[in-house]
């Protein structure tokens, strides 16, 4: 996040204090059954739908043999990210986009586990702190034609939001 505050041209510690000096993060071990071990008339349920990350920046490790993450590009093509052992994938998530004012974009993925084997990620969220109230940083703004393009979010009011929107309960 300091290398990411320093390219907008902010100092390295713009995410310190009211943003994510105390980040609510969580780390997330997600389990996906091979879809040969699940009743034929549950699979439709299973593995994770299209959605952007909701704080400011994810770190995902995937088994290294497993292609069942997609990300969608520019064009609107869904490719895989394929894992590549000892790396991490980064996804920009919703509040960065609001705070950069649309500088950072957030990556549309999902999950479909399509192969023979039990895949397994580890997920990092980094995200804000949760009672912050994140909007476009000034010089993102002026960056950007001087104009907000995002309301003022509550980081707590939109990852419950989209919990209750995103999982079946
Ligand atoms: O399992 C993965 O590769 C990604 C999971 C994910 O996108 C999420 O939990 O938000
Ligand atoms: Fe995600």
């Amino acid at each position: 996040m300091r290398g990411i505050a320093l390219a907008l041209g902010a100092p390295s510690d713009a995410f310190q204090g009211g943003t994510a000096g105390d980040p609510f993060w969580y780390l997330r071990l997600i389990g996906y059954p091979a879809p040969a071990s699940i009743p034929q008339e549950q699979r439709t349920d299973t593995g994770c739908g299209a959605h952007t990350d909701y704080g400011l920046l994810t770190l995902v490790n995937q088994d290294d043999d497993i292609c069942a993450l997609e990300v969608r590009n520019l064009s609107g093509e869904w490719i895989q990210a394929k894992p590549v052992p000892g790396t991490f994938v980064c996804n920009i998530g919703d509040m960065l986009e609001v705070w950069s004012n649309g500088i950072y974009q957030p990556t549309l993925h999902r999950v479909f586990n399509d192969s023979l084997h039990y895949r397994v990620s580890a997920a990092f969220f980094y995200e804000s702190n949760f009672d912050a109230v994140v909007e476009p940083a000034e010089l993102c703004r002026e960056k950007t034609g001087g104009v907000a393009k995002y309301d003022k979010v509550v980081y707590g009011e939109h990852l419950v939001k989209k919990v209750l929107n995103n999982f079946v309960l």
